[in-house]
C-alpha cells in the first residue's frame, strides 16, 4: 500500500524543490532543454501506454488521444525547444529623457517552485502543458493530477519519476487532502485547471501567501447559427467539437446553441442526420465516444435530464446506461432558461438548442450570463463576424470552426471573469511562469544636482519639463527664458 502523503511530506517537498532552484541548477538552458527533451521522449517512446491509460479513464478513442493529448504535447514542446532562446533572452526598453543617460531591458525572471493542479478529462495534456511553460521558464514543478484519471495520474507519477529530473520536477498523486496540504505550503505560481468552485479554494489558499495564480476554469460556451451559414460543415464542425472531443467533456466544449425559431428546424434535421452518420443508429456502441469519467458526473448529468420540463424536451438520443458509464448524444430543444441544464457548465453528451425570435437576442442572452471560456459563431456574414468578435466577451472566439484555437500557438488560451484568469500555450505559458524584471542600466555620467536639495523654481521647470519629455521646455529653462 502506498505512504500517506502527510504534512511534513508537503513541507519537505517545497524545501527540497526550494533548495534545487536556489542552487540555480533549473535557470540554466542546457537544464530546460534537457528536461523538454525528456518530456518529448515520453511522448514519443510511451504513446501505446499514453493511449491505454486513457482508454482506461475514459473510453477515450486512439484518434482523440493520439492527436488532441500526444500529438498536441508533442507540438508544444518542439516550440518550446525551438524558441526557447529567444524566450529566454532579455527584450530591449526604451529609456527617457528623464534617465538620459540610461539604457533598459526586461529580464524574464524564473518565478521559483511552482504548482500545477490539474483535470482528469485531457489528463496528460492540461498536466504536461503547464509544466513545459513551467520548465521552459526555469522553475522547479510539482504537477498534482487528478484523482478522477487514476490510470493517467499514476502513469504519470512514473513516467516523470523515470525522465525527469528529481530534484526539480515532481508528480503528487491524490485527492482533497493531498491537494489541501499541498495548497497550505507557500509557492511561487499555482497554476489550477478545474471548475470555478474549486478554483475558489486554491485563490483563498493562494492569497494567505500572496500567490499569484492562473485559473484555467470551464463555463457555458454558446454556439450561434447564422441562417446564411454553409450548414453542413458548420454541423460537422459541432458534432466533432461536442462529442467528437471527449464526448462532450471539455472545458471549450459547445454547451448550448442559439438559433432562431425559423432556422431551428433545419439545424436539428442536419444534426439528427450527421449524428447517425458519425456514431451509427446506436451510438450507445460506438467506439467513437468516450464514456462519462464516474458514477457522480453520471449522475450529474442524469439529474440535468430529469429535471421537471427538461426531460420532454429531448428531440435526439437521452439513452443511458449506468453501468456503462454511457450517454447517448442528446439534443434537447427550448428547455427552460432557469433550468439546471441552462445554468450550470454542462460538462458531457447533452446539447440544447435554445431558440430566438432573432440572432439579434443571442447577444443579450450571452451578455446576461457568466463569461464564459470560448464563443462559437457560424456565419458568413462579415458585419456579424466583427460584432461578434468585437463585442462578445469569451476567454476566446472561434468564427466557423470549434475548439480549434486552442491549437494555435500565438494564441493565448485562458478565460475571463467566471471561466479564470490569465492565460497559457506557446510563449504565454513561458511568460505565465515568468517574472517580468525590468532592469535599468545608469552610468555616473551627467549627473545633474537638479533632482538634488536644495530645491528651486527652476529646479522644479526643469525636472517638470524632463520628465514631460518637452525639450522645447527644456532649453527655455537651461536658456533662462520665463
Ligand atoms: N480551462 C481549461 O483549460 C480547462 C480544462 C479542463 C477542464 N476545465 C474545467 O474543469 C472543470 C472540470 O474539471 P474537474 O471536475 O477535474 O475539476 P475539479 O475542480 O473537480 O478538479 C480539478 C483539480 O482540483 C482538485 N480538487 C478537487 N477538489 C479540491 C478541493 N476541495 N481542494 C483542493 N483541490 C481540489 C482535484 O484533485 C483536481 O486535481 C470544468 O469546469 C471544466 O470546464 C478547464
Amino acid at each position: 500500500m502506498a505512504r500517506v502523503f502527510e504534512a511534513a511530506d508537503a513541507s519537505n517537498l517545497v524545501t527540497e524543490l526550494r533548495r534545487s532552484f536556489d542552487s540555480g541548477v533549473t535557470r540554466g538552458y542546457e537544464w530546460r532543454v534537457n528536461q523538454l527533451k525528456k518530456l518529448l521522449i515520453i511522448c514519443d517512446n510511451h504513446e501505446p501506454e499514453i493511449v491505454a491509460a486513457l482508454h482506461d479513464d475514459l473510453g477515450k478513442p486512439e484518434l482523440e488521444s493520439s492527436v488532441y493529448e500526444v500529438a498536441l504535447l508533442r507540438n508544444s514542446i518542439k516550440l518550446a525547444l525551438k524558441q526557447l532562446k529567444d524566450w529566454m533572452a532579455p527584450d530591449k526598453a526604451k529609456t527617457s529623457l528623464t534617465t538620459f543617460p540610461s539604457s533598459a531591458e526586461i529580464i524574464s525572471e524564473p518565478l521559483g517552485v511552482v504548482l500545477v493542479i490539474s483535470a482528469w478529462n485531457y489528463p496528460f495534456l492540461l498536466s504536461i502543458d503547464p509544466v513545459i511553460g513551467a520548465i521552459s521558464a526555469g522553475n522547479a514543478v510539482v504537477l498534482k493530477p487528478s484523482e478522477l484519471s487514476p490510470a493517467s495520474s499514476s502513469l504519470l507519477l512514473k513516467l516523470i519519476e523515470q525522465y525527469l529530473d528529481p530534484s526539480a520536477v515532481r508528480v503528487v498523486e491524490g485527492s482533497v487532502a493531498e491537494t489541501t496540504l499541498l495548497l497550505d505550503q507557500k509557492w511561487d505560481k499555482i497554476f489550477y485547471t478545474g471548475s470555478s468552485k474549486i478554483a475558489r479554494i486554491i485563490m483563498t489558499a493562494a492569497a494567505k501567501h500572496l500567490t499569484p495564480v492562473v485559473l484555467e476554469l470551464g463555463g457555458k460556451s454558446p454556439v450561434v447559427i447564422d441562417s446564411d451559414t454553409n450548414l453542413k460543415v458548420t454541423i460537422k464542425r459541432i458534432i466533432q467539437g461536442k462529442w467528437g472531443c471527449n464526448n462532450g467533456q471539455a472545458c471549450v466544449s459547445p454547451d448550448y446553441i442559439l438559433t432562431t425559431k425559423e432556422f431551428a428546424p433545419k439545424v436539428i434535421d442536419e444534426l439528427k442526420q450527421e449524428l447517425v452518420a458519425f456514431y451509427g443508429k446506436n451510438p450507445m456502441e460506438s467506439k467513437d465516444l468516450s464514456h462519462i469519467v464516474n458514477t457522480n458526473h453520471f449522475d450529474r448529468l442524469s439529474k440535468m435530464l430529469e429535471e421537471k420540463e427538461v426531460s420532454e424536451k429531448i428531440i435526439h438520443g437521452g439513452e443511458k446506461d449506468r453501468e456503462k458509464l454511457k450517454i447517448a448524444p442528446t439534443i434537447l430543444l427550448d428547455v427552460p432558461l432557469d433550468s439546471l441544464i441552462m445554468n450550470e457548465e454542462i460538462f458531457g453528451p447533452l446539447l440544447p438548442i435554445f431558440t430566438l425570435n432573432n440572432l439579434e437576442e443571442s447577444f443579450d442572452v450571452i451578455r446576461s450570463r457568466p463569461k464564459p471560456l470560448a464563443a462559437y459563431l457560424f456565419t458568413q456574414n462579415q458585419k456579424l463576424k466583427e460584432r461578434f468578435a468585437m463585442t462578445v466577451s469569451a476567454g476566446g472566439i472561434v468564427v466557423n470552426d470549434i475548439a480549434v484555437h486552442l491549437a494555435v500557438h500565438s494564441l493565448p488560451f485562458g478565460g475571463v471573469g467566471e471561466s479564470g484568469m490569465g492565460s497559457y500555450h506557446g510563449k504565454f505559458s513561458f511568460d505565465a511562469f515568468s517574472h517580468k524584471k525590468a532592469v535599468l542600466y545608469k552610468s555616473f555620467f551627467g549627473d545633474s544636482a537638479i533632482r538634488y536639495a536644495p530645491y528651486s523654481r527652476g529646479k522644479l521647470r526643469l525636472l517638470k519639463a524632463l520628465v514631460n519629455s518637452n525639450l522645447v521646455e527644456v532649453f527655455k529653462v537651461l536658456l533662462g527664458f520665463k
